[in-house]
């Protein structure tokens, strides 16, 4: 079953041409890591997603919705796809408990209880137990990144997007985010799109490769062709070349 289809879809911001004739579609359950040069549009790809960008021309359904409509109700197609950003967006004012429990409790009414002991659950998970009471500014960037993937999680999503969660990490703690990713990968049944520049948790986890350029999609390949063969594109070739460093 489709997660999400792309027909055609164009993107504009101004007369800057962003997204270019995108045709895509990924089934529940698949986990797609989409890679490409800065500017490529990786990122506009994935806000259109959860109705952050709005697209001009083309359809794009997600989960049922249909995002080229504009009379769609995106705040409950939110409900079921979840976005993961570079910055983390968590709320500073609240403490780690409270910024995982704070979706839930507001947009699905879960009773108090269930969505303390859920909550819980996922700090053990993200292996953060012991920060529950703390605020945000007292976490590592790394601490920070797992707990917005937890409170992502909390929502109990059918899908979830993450915008380089890694990228404004110091080195350190890369790992330990990816490692919370790569168990979702692996142990749910939860559709993941993933734009991000690491390639070992794309080998270890990824069922497809998609490459960017330009605004279009050059390359869409199983893992195993992606990094097994060579890319079939020179825009490819040349990108992981670059990145080679990082493999
Ligand atoms: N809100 C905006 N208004 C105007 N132009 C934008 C806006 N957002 C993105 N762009 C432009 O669209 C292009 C694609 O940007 P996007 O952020 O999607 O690229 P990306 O592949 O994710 O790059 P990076 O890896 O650097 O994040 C870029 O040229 C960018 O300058």
């Amino acid at each position: 079953m489709s997660m999400i289809e792309f027909h055609n879809v164009e993107k504009y911001y101004g007369k800057f041409h962003a997204l270019k004739n995108i045709n895509l579609n990924v089934d529940a359950g698949e986990t797609v890591v989409l890679i490409g040069p800065s500017g490529s549009g990786k990122s506009t790809l994935i806000r259109t997603i959860n109705g952050l960008d709005p697209i001009q021309s083309g359809k794009l359904i997600v989960n049922n919705y249909d995002l080229s409509d504009k009379k769609t109700n995106i705040n409950k197609l939110r409900r079921d796809v979840g976005m993961v950003f570079q910055h983390f967006n968590l709320y500073q004012n609240k403490t780690v408990l409270e910024n995982i429990m704070l979706a839930p409790r507001i947009v699905l009414k879960r009773p108090e209880d269930e969505n303390h002991e859920l909550a819980m659950q996922l700090l053990n998970k993200v292996g953060l137990a012991n920060k529950a009471d703390s605020m945000p500014s007292q976490l590592s960037g790394g601490q920070k990144q797992r707990i917005a993937i937890a409170r992502s999680l909390a929502m109990q999503p059918k899908c979830l997007l993450f915008d380089e969660p890694t990228s404004a990490l110091d080195p350190e703690m890369i790992d330990d985010v990816l490692d919370v990713m790569k168990d979702i990968a692996k142990n749910s049944n939860m559709t993941m799109l993933v734009v991000t520049h690491e390639m070992g948790f794309a080998r270890a986890v990824a069922d497809r490769v998609i490459f960017m350029a330009d605004g279009q999609i050059l390359e869409d390949d199983s893992t195993e062709k992606f990094f097994g063969d060579q890319p079939s594109t020179d825009r490819a070739r040349e990108f992981m070349s670059k990145i080679s460093g990082h493999l």
